[in-house]
């Protein structure tokens, strides 16, 4: 049995009325119906600690939009914002290549901005991804994951050239870094 209601949704042309290179051109009739999918989203929110309502549309290369929203747990520290919902929906379906989001929520007079942990999230996937906070009224504000996360940490980084590499680190010996001189002490030498 296939519920395909809130899996893979497109933005579809006829209600854009965008070109057929919408995607990759420079008119962006997309945003306003990728925003509609992020109030959407928020409707099927499960928020009954905050109640505090989030929705988001991750809109993929190929134009296939996955929507999240917030779910919340009786264990509270385990609850999920929307935008990770959306982009865990995504990467476990396949895709890893987006080119905007946009997060609704139901504040009346604040564009709603990610939380310190979804701006990393995204970040994962490129940090000019274009970030589209929006208000109730479907009125937004467009920023880019670096803006929202300047000097950010990221995969290019784990990549670069470091002054140790694990290939130096044996099971059993812990060695750290004073003043550019390594020091290295194995279990015998911590207990004497
Ligand atoms: O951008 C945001 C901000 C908050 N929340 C959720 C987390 C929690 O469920 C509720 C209140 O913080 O809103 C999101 O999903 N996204
Ligand atoms: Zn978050």
């Amino acid at each position: 049995m296939t519920d395909l209601r809130t899996d893979e949704l497109r933005v579809d042309r006829a209600e854009t009325g965008a070109r057929s290179n919408w995607i990759e051109g420079e008119d962006e009739d997309w945003i306003k119906p990728l925003i509609h999918q992020a109030h959407w989203a928020k409707e099927f929110a499960y928020c009954p600690y905050s109640k505090f309502r989030v929705g988001a549309a991750l809109l993929a290369h190929d134009g296939t939009v996955f929507t999240g929203c917030n779910v919340e747990n009786a264990s509270h520290n385990l609850g999920l914002c929307a935008e990770r919902t959306a982009v865990v929906k995504a990467v476990s379906q396949g895709y890893q290549s987006f080119k905007a989001v946009a997060i609704a929520s139901d504040l009346e007079d604040q564009f709603i901005s990610p939380c310190g942990g979804c701006r990393q999230f995204l970040r994962e996937f490129g940090d000019q991804r274009s970030v589209y906070l929006s208000k109730p009224d479907e009125s937004y504000k467009k920023m880019t994951v670096e803006d929202l996360l300047p000097v950010s940490f990221g995969p290019e980084d784990l990549k670069r050239k470091r002054v140790f590499t694990t290939d130096k680190i044996t099971s059993n010996t812990i060695v750290s870094s004073v003043g550019g001189n390594a020091l290295q002490s194995n279990s015998d030498q911590g207990r004497r």
